[in-house]
């Protein structure tokens, strides 16, 4: 299977917040943010895979900004590491000012998604090649995300999980 870089994936969403996704405050929802950083995760993992691709999990989630009534919303998705069968997909999200243009990171989120088969069976996904500082830098800490996940889901035994120990237990 080919490797892919993470350009291959890369998935750009563009949408405003309308009245019925904003909460008490006026501003976006944070499951409809949720819902639409899904969407476009989902985008990414089935174009790094050319699979069907499920939610394993979502792994972090930062509401850094509010996100007004009004806004015009910018969800990009691209797969930051792969493995056997799931992908690690980082998702950024930008809001546009309306007057200048300029974009604004309002949130992060990193998602995990496994390829399936037509029975939902886990299967194969290339690998990724990162390319830019960022990329690599994403693809670097992707392995202890993956670990902490997996741990917390009661998956993986945390003696087992050599990532985390290295960043607390020195040789
Ligand atoms: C787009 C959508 O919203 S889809 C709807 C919401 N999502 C779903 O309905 C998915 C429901 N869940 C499932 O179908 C299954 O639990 C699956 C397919 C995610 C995993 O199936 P399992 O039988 O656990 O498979 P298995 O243990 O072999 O794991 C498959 C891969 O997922 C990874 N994985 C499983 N759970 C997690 C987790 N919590 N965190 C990180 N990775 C995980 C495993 O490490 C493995 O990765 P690898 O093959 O790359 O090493």
């Amino acid at each position: 299977m080919e490797a892919k870089t993470p350009s291959a994936s890369r998935t750009t969403m563009t949408d405003m917040v309308l009245p019925s996704e904003t909460n008490a405050l006026q501003n976006l929802f944070g499951g409809e943010l949720l819902a639409r950083m899904d969407r476009a995760a989902s985008i990414a993992a089935g174009r790094h895979s050319r699979r069907i691709t499920v939610t394993a999990s979502v792994n972090h989630v930062a509401f850094n900004l509010a996100i007004p009534l009004g806004s015009v919303v910018t969800v990009e998705a691209a797969v930051s590491r792969a493995y056997n069968t799931s992908m690690e997909v980082y998702i950024d999200v930008w809001i546009e000012d309306r007057y200048n243009g300029k974009k604004t990171k309002a949130n992060e989120a990193i998602y995990t998604f496994v390829a399936v088969d037509e029975t939902g069976k886990p299967t194969e996904v290339p690998e990724l090649l990162p390319e830019t500082k960022l990329e690599i830098s994403r693809y670097e800490g992707a392995l202890r995300r993956k670990q902490l996940s997996l741990v917390l889901a009661g998956k993986m035994k945390p003696e087992n999980a050599t990532e985390l120990k290295a960043l607390f237990i020195k040789n």
